[in-house]
């Protein structure tokens, strides 16, 4: 093996068949980031971190339309799960159906998810406040997020892909980002819902049923 060291960048070009397998096999960490372990003159060795954003804990910004592998964490994915006693369709189902004023409306709106969810939640004024469970809680309100906390736990908790999607961000920082931000729940809060429950989930006795 040849080794150069040019413009900050550790070349290493194979000579042997046995290099070239191990080269083969690095194939599936092209774009990783390794550490270097220079302890001698005589030689070194690398260790791998892992994928560049992984690695370098970029920020991830929560939305519908990211990419599929994180998909199910969005409010608005079809991930049905049950909470109080009620199915929904999607987290985006039980929080708009919070601006309804009857059981009957809420039932329609936790059946939908998606841009449809979204829609015609947008489309309600939401009430100053509302019941919920016997409460009457004020919109916008730490009791109001602690609804959409729980809910997001029974979501993560019951559906096996947005659990697995939520796991697959590591350690990287969550941001829910879009273009105008709720006032309700701001984008912050709801990032640090899923970050808070990313943590527990990786504690050993909440691993998946
Ligand atoms: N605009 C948007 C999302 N907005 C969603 O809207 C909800 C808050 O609505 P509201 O109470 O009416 O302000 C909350 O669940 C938030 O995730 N979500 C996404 O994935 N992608 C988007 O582009």
């Amino acid at each position: 093996m040849k080794l150069s060291l040019r413009n900050n960048v550790v070349g290493l070009s194979v000579e042997t068949p046995e290099e070239q397998a191990i080269c083969a096999l690095l194939g599936a960490a092209d774009g990783h980031v390794f550490q270097l372990h220079a302890a001698s003159d005589r030689g070194m060795a690398f260790s791998e971190i892992g994928p560049e954003d992984d690695a370098r804990r970029a920020p991830l910004n929560i939305v519908h339309s990211i990419e599929s592998r994180f998909a199910p964490i969005s409010n608005l994915a079809h991930t049905p799960f049950e909470f109080g006693g009620e199915r929904y369709a999607s987290i985006e189902g039980f929080w708009q159906g919070l601006k309804q004023p009857g059981p009957a409306e809420r039932r329609t709106m936790a059946k939908l998810w998606g841009a449809e969810a979204k829609r015609r939640g947008g489309a309600i004024d939401q009430p100053a406040e509302f019941a919920y469970d016997g409460a009457t809680i004020a919109a916008g309100c730490p009791e109001h997020w602690a609804l959409m906390r729980a809910a997001c736990e029974a979501k993560f908790t019951q559906h096996d892909e947005a659990r697995i999607a939520l796991l697959a961000t590591g350690e990287r920082w969550l941001t829910h980002k879009v273009r105008r931000d709720s006032r309700t729940i701001p984008g912050a809060i709801l990032a640090d819902i899923w970050m808070r429950i990313r943590a527990r989930l990786r504690e050993p006795a909440s691993a998946p049923r």
